[in-house]
């Protein structure tokens, strides 16, 4: 007798406080050159219904950290608890449901090339013994949900790639999950097409309510999407927060090198300009600073403030903000007269005139 399947009603989870943890989570791989630490001392709570991203650098414990969540990957210390349940303790049976509530997509779709899409996203539903009436009606819903609805005959290889990783959504949402893992999901695509699939899978996790848990070596897509993110480090945390707070201030060397590329940096024909010293005496230059927002505390990059805070005809000579989570983050390079009388620079980061978190004199220009 198949058992029934709830996907015709949107899923309402008993809102646990946590979709996920980890409590002090390690995992050791037996190789042949010895054991590797993958993973030490993780502990961690993912909030249930967020957009979760997992970074670090290559090696850094990412996909097995997430794939401990579906017990892909046996941790060989502590525990996951998913949706308030510990899952080392499952048995294969039990195993095989919880795997029904955690989707996964992969960054190659992982499509069956001898099906079409349609039996492809019918294909679990399928082996979990769903009547065939109602596979009809779920893989409709998906289709129309993912957008593929006059693809449905079509064969994997007849697909772009965004399409690919639509029918690879649909597959993972058949069972209406709560949870959604993504790995790498639009690594393997371009740039207008990661758009599109990150809109969706932002749009499931609102519409749907499911948590979704992604790694990525693309920065970009975390700030588009996550509300949270953790920074992995040689098997360990090295620091986690609201997007936002990571992104404007990163503490860990680790997220620093990792968010290097998003950084506004100075272009190369004013850097090449830049001297630590102010030039001889009569010479005409600008002295230059930097100004610098985390995103803390609503302080905004107000221009109007920082020309009446600055003397020497403020000129805005490079920058760029960013706002992440409501957070202007960034920082803007301005030119003052050479002979200006520079005020205390702390002063100009204190009290409820500050106009910056941080401002720097780095150089003068002739
Ligand atoms: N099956 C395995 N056997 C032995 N070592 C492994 C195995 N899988 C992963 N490792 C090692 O565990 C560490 C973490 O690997 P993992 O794939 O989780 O990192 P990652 O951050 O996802 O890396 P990447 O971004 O390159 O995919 C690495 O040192 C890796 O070489």
């Amino acid at each position: 007798m198949p058992e029934a399947h709830p996907f015709t009603t949107p899923h309402q989870p008993p809102t646990p406080a946590a979709a996920v943890v980890f409590d002090n989570l390690g995992k050791i791989y037996q190789s042949s050159a010895g054991p590797v630490e993958a993973l030490q001392g993780i502990n961690l709570a993912i909030p249930s219904g967020c957009i979760y991203g997992m970074i670090g650098r290559s090696g850094a414990g990412k996909s097995s950290l997430l794939r401990t969540i579906n017990r892909l990957e046996e941790p060989t210390e502590g525990r996951v608890l998913v949706e308030g349940v510990d899952i080392s303790g499952l048995s294969q049976a039990e195993l095989v449901k919880q795997r029904r509530r955690i989707g996964m997509i992969f960054q190659h779709f992982n499509l069956l090339s001898a099906k079409t899409v349609w039996d492809n996203i019918a294909l679990p539903l399928r082996v979990a013994g769903v009547p065939e009436p109602q596979v009809k009606v779920r893989v409709n819903e998906l289709l129309d949900l993912v957008g593929l609805a006059d693809k449905h005959h079509s064969y994997p290889r007849r697909l772009s790639g965004g399409q690919k990783q639509r029918v690879g959504i649909a597959r993972a949402l058949v069972h209406n999950p709560p949870i959604l893992l993504c790995d790498e999901a639009t690594s393997a695509l371009d740039p207008e097409t990661t758009q599109a699939i990150l809109q969706l899978l932002k749009d499931i996790n609102l519409r749907l309510n499911i948590t979704v848990i992604l790694i990525t070596h693309e920065m970009s897509v975390i700030r588009e999407i996550a509300d949270q993110v953790l920074v992995l480090e040689n098997g360990r945390i090295a620091e986690h927060g609201p997007v936002w707070q990571v992104f404007g201030a990163p503490q860990h060397p680790a997220t620093q090198a990792l968010l290097a590329p998003l950084q506004h940096r100075l272009p190369d024909d004013l850097a090449s300009r830049l001297q630590a010293q102010p030039p001889a005496a009569g010479q005409a230059h600008q002295q230059v600073l930097q100004l610098f927002y985390t995103g803390q505390a609503g302080l905004e990059p107000d221009l109007a403030r920082i020309a009446a805070s600055l003397p020497g005809n403020p000129c805005l000579l490079h920058g760029g903000i960013d706002r992440i989570q409501g957070h202007a983050q960034g920082n803007l390079v301005i030119g003052l007269d050479g002979a200006a009388v520079l005020p205390d620079l702390a002063s100009l980061t204190q009290g409820a005139s500050a106009i910056a978190h941080r401002v720097e004199c780095i150089g003068y220009v002739v």
